[in-house]
């Protein structure tokens, strides 16, 4: 075993690697009913990334039973990747619920800032307070506002740039920020964290980002401190997608072994593995 994330790099925590393990296993403790409002193209992975994890997913899309399930689920994913009037109707009755339940609810804001409608949607749930919001680059800095250069991975937008609009976001609505790409950052505003894992073949699989937020909304539910939760966010499936990679140099077996390598990865993979500052 390595010794590299023994507590070097930490703010607070005198071990950031020891809180992802703890969180971990916290979530396989509990197995965190995770509801997943999104869209059309990744369910089946995100169902089946928190189902390798340890979580219980479940897609509940109808507005009435969307609020109802508030007081059954610990979770809520939004994700706007599909986003529809009936789903934005459904999501606007939800998102209150697990406020009102005390619930956190984590946003992946899927191509937020290039098209409108969804921009506009998602600046107006971020009042209700997220836990947590996942995205890519250009999607945080479309979120905050500020002009992004594209699309995702290839847009040439900054970790830098998003980092500062992941600053702005914090203060303004009290989320926990996970900046994901090459290297993950979360941030709370007054701490940052970062996660150097992963591999290139990660973009290459449709929903393995839109499957991260869910995991976020898994970890969410077991982590008071929402850092704590993005970091372990990030980390698990960064591992688990580096691992998987070494052995599945192509996007169709590399989608089942980052499954498997989800449904392995543990302590001791982690305290080895994860890069974490
Ligand atoms: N170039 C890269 N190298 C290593 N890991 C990456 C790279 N790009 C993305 N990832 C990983 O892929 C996962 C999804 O992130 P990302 O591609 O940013 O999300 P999205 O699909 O929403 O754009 C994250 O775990 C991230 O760490
Ligand atoms: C292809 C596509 N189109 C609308 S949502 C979606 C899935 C995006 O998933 P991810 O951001 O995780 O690759
Ligand atoms: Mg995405």
């Amino acid at each position: 075993m390595t010794t590299a994330n023994t507590g070097a790099a930490s703010n607070n925590s005198p071990s950031p690697i020891e809180d992802v393990v703890l969180a971990l296993e916290r979530l396989r403790a509990r197995c965190p009913l995770t509801h997943c409002m999104t869209n059309e193209v990744v369910k089946d992975i995100t169902a089946n990334v928190l189902l390798a994890v340890g979580a219980s997913p479940a897609m509940v899309e109808h507005a009435e039973e969307a609020q109802e399930f508030a007081t059954m689920a610990d979770a809520l994913l939004v994700n706007l990747g599909t986003l529809d009037d009936v789903q934005m109707e459904a999501m606007r009755r939800a998102i209150p619920a697990y406020q009102r339940a005390g619930k956190p609810w984590v946003l992946d804001p899927v191509a937020v800032g290039a098209l409108g409608v969804r921009t506009r949607f998602a600046r107006e749930i971020i009042a209700h307070r997220p836990a947590l919001i996942r995205g890519n680059a250009s999607e945080i800095i479309g979120l905050c506002g500020r002009a992004s250069r594209g699309r995702g991975a290839d847009s040439g937008d900054s970790a830098e740039e998003a980092l500062d609009a992941a600053g702005e976001l914090t203060a303004r609505t009290g989320a926990v920020v996970l900046v994901t790409g090459a290297v993950d950052y979360a941030t709370d505003g007054a701490r940052v964290r970062s996660c150097a894992n992963g591999h290139a073949l990660m973009t290459r699989v449709t929903g393995v980002g839109c499957a991260q937020g869910a995991l976020a909304a898994a970890f969410a539910a077991v982590c008071e401190d929402r850092l704590e939760a993005a970091l372990a966010t990030a980390a698990v499936m960064a591992v688990a997608g580096e691992i998987a990679a070494a052995r599945a140099a192509h996007p169709g077996s590399f989608r089942v072994a980052l499954l498997d390598e989800l449904s392995r990865i543990d302590g001791e993979i982690l305290r080895q593995r994860a890069r974490i500052a």
